[in-house]
């Protein structure tokens, strides 16, 4: 899909959907953005006002030069901070036909990524995106999530054993409803636990919920640059959208 004006989000839906998830989840407890990513200049400034540590459109460039130009441009703000540790993380996400599972269900194996993506990115921080990788991955599937539902995967890390590289998650995966409507897929890192992953609400539908062990890779496939650190975020969430097919989806900018 080409990057374009037409497929990107719009900052008014962007911010609709961020007042949404504050309204739901007490998002103004987390503080000040400690990295941020993002496709236009205009979701920087919002976002940071909004304390949102990490908020990355899934909008699909064609041209990775064009991608990285992108992300240079931004990621220089935050990087004072970008060694703090990641403890929480939202994805939102639409999943479509194409990833049908049982007669009108999701595949559990895009549920299992979903989750697991989203642990991933609750566990590592942005100054270390590969650092730790999935060991295990134990998923409880609850409900049929229906074909054509908006869900949000909510993570959280609740141990971290450094000295045994060792660092164990949780997500669930539940009903947007309404909330996210009006996104496209797109991932936010949190600077605190996401105290809503922790526990059920009346209000939610619970769909799956995953543990998790994460460990520190011993020997890393290459060095990370600040040029491979901005690769390696872009594509990160090029691969949540990418498997969920999220291309397939035509944005909705109507709030
Ligand atoms: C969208 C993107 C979000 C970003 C997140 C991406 C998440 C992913 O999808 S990652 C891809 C899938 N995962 C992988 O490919 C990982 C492949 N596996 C590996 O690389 C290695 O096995 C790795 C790094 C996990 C562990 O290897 P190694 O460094 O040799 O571990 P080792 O030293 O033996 O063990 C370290 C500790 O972890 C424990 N451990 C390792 N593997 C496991 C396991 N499978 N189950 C339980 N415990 C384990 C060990 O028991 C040990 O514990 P302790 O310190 O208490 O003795």
């Amino acid at each position: 899909m080409a990057f374009t004006e037409d497929t990107l989000p719009s900052l008014e839906a962007w911010k609709c959907f961020v007042r949404r998830l504050e309204e739901r989840y007490g998002l103004r407890e987390v503080p000040r953005a400690s990295w941020l990513g993002a496709q236009r200049p205009d979701f920087l400034s919002h976002a940071l006002q909004q304390r949102v540590a990490y908020l990355l459109p899934a909008a699909v460039c064609d041209d990775l030069s064009q991608k990285e130009a992108r992300f240079c441009s931004i990621s220089d703000q935050s990087s004072t901070e970008a060694k703090v540790a990641v403890p929480g993380a939202i994805i939102a996400a639409y999943v479509g036909r194409n990833l049908q599972g049982p007669s009108g269900g999701v595949h559990g194996g895009a549920i299992a990524s979903l989750l697991d993506a989203s642990i991933g990115m609750a566990t590592n921080p942005r100054s270390d995106p590969d650092g730790y990788v999935t060991a295990q991955l134990v998923v409880n599937y609850r409900q049929i999530v229906p074909l054509g539902s908006y869900v949000l995967a909510l993570a959280y890390v609740h141990d971290r054993e450094p000295a045994r590289r060792k660092c164990y998650g949780m997500s669930r995966l539940v009903d947007a409803g309404a909330l996210a409507q009006s996104t496209d897929t797109c991932a936010l890192q949190l600077q605190r636990p996401l105290e809503a992953a922790r526990r059920d609400t009346a209000r939610e539908r619970v769909y799956a919920d995953a543990t998790a062990l994460f460990v520190r890779q011993r020997h890393r496939p290459e060095t990370h640059g600040e040029r491979s650190l901005q690769t390696a975020a872009v594509n990160r969430v090029e691969s949540v959208s990418g498997f969920l097919g999220a291309q397939a989806r035509p944005w909705r900018a109507s709030l």
